[in-house]
């Protein structure tokens, strides 16, 4: 009876994935001929380009064979020189289906990505000291939104930073202390200095999240500029959410080129970025071609667009991440998320082209992030069901990080 039943499940199984196949291969054909079109009028662009001006001709006849320059990812430091226009008419275009719905291809390319992630984690060793394996910033904490930054916060402690501080307003700070004695807490963004108390840390923080539970509020969005603009001078790594991705949906050329950036937006702040950058809608049947549009228009920064499945692309490259969560949708999993990549990021960015085999630091960082979200969503439905909350994720953190990255 029982073989039976397996039986018959391998076989919808298998039928299940057949029919997949069929549709995946249907699917990367019509990209291919869209891509195809895309890059006949890239090149189309680029000659009318080249009579308009001499200086701009320079720059698109060497365009077609030379990718976007990345930031060095050595040192926070160096100094950052981007040429926007080289974004734009990039032409190498790779996706990369690293979880495909066939069964032998998904678990092999998952894998992969997995080992690069393991790659970038710090050893644990008895020689470091207090600081040295991660000091992240979050930006938010309002009046109404208190939860969004603690979750952050405590999460980039979960999975293994040495120092969370969270820079919030002066009405947030008290709650949030009170959530937890293990995060720093400075009530200072609604302060009329806010920018300079922030930028005072910076130079002991190795990333900055922006936007979790910041509302938006003219002067707290003014100041959460400013602090971008004050990262970026020093070359940190910054991860912007939530409210923060409203601020750049206003005003893009804020972040716009700054490869050390990663944008984490949920379907609407992807819709809401998509339109400001495009002038165009989200094309529901193309979200690799959007979500890939969409960095390249940002000058090839990582763009993670969460959903069922999360998309991850600089630009170059489409990355899927559908690994198991569940279907509980409470509020809070995308400020799990930040957090994690915060830590993530900065691992993977000191981490030496070697240790993520010459990719993007930030896409192995970005995989490594969406995983372990969705596994701890996956390990805490599975105790609470739809009662379920963001509290419950944060609890699975350490159990989830030692089953994908350390076992
Ligand atoms: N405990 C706390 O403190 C928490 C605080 N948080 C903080 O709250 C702040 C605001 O963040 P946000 O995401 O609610 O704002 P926003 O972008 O306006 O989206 C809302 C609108 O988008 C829609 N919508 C969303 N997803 C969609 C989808 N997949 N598909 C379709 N539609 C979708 C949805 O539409 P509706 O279903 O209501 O019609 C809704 O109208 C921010 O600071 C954040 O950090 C949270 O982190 C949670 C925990
Ligand atoms: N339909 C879905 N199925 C499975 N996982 C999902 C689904 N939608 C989102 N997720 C996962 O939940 C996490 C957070 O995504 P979500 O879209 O909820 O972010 P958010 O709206 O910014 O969250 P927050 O409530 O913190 O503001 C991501 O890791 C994403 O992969």
């Amino acid at each position: 009876m029982m073989e039976k039943f397996l039986q018959q499940s391998m076989d919808t199984d298998e039928k299940f994935y057949r029919f997949e196949e069929q549709r995946l291969k249907i699917e990367d054909k019509r990209r291919e001929a869209e891509h195809a079109r895309e890059l006949q009028m890239l090149q189309m662009l680029g000659q009318m380009l080249a009579g308009i001006s001499s200086s701009v001709s320079q720059r698109s006849q060497s365009i077609p064979t030379s990718p976007p320059r990345r930031a060095n990812h050595r040192s926070y430091a160096d100094n950052f020189n981007y040429n926007a226009m080289t974004a734009t008419l990039s032409p190498p275009i790779v996706i990369e289906r690293s979880f495909s719905l066939h069964r032998t291809h998904t678990l092999k390319d998952m894998e992969n990505i997995f080992q690069l992630v393991r790659n970038v984690i710090p050893p644990l060793t008895g020689k470091k000291h207090k600081g040295q394996d991660g000091r992240i910033g979050i930006v938010g904490g309002c009046r109404e939104y208190t939860g969004a930054p603690y979750f952050a916060a405590i999460t980039a402690l979960k999975v293994g930073a040495d120092l969370s501080h969270v820079f919030c307003t002066k009405d947030a700070a008290t709650v949030i202390k009170s959530y937890s004695p293990e995060l720093i807490v400075h009530p200072v963004l609604d302060s009329p200095n806010a920018i300079h108390e922030v930028e005072k840390w910076l130079p002991r923080l190795h990333s900055v999240v922006i936007g979790p539970g910041l509302g938006r509020d003219e002067v707290l969005l003014e100041n959460a500029k400013g602090i971008i603009e004050k990262s970026k001078v020093k070359g940190i790594p910054i991860i912007i959410d939530a409210d923060g991705l409203w601020l750049i949906s206003q005003q893009p050329s804020l972040i716009q080129g700054y490869q050390r950036a990663i944008l984490t937006p949920n379907y609407m702040e992807f819709s809401r970025l998509y339109e400001a950058m495009l002038r165009d809608p989200v094309d529901s049947s193309d979200h690799h071609g959007c979500v890939l549009r969409l960095s390249q228009a940002m000058g090839n920064l990582t763009v993670v667009q969460k959903g069922e499945r999360d998309l991850i692309s600089d630009g170059e490259k489409v990355l899927v991440c559908s690994h198991e969560g569940s279907s509980r949708r409470c509020g809070g999993q995308g400020d799990l998320l930040s957090g994690s990549l915060g830590v993530l990021a900065h691992w993977a960015f000191i981490a030496g082209a070697e240790k993520t085999n010459g990719q993007n630091p930030f896409l192995v960082a970005a995989f490594g992030a969406c995983s372990l979200t969705r596994q701890s969503n996956h390990q805490a439905f599975q105790k609470f069901g739809r009662s379920m909350t963001a509290s419950d994720m944060v609890s699975e953190v350490g159990t989830a990080f030692n089953k994908l990255f350390e076992t």
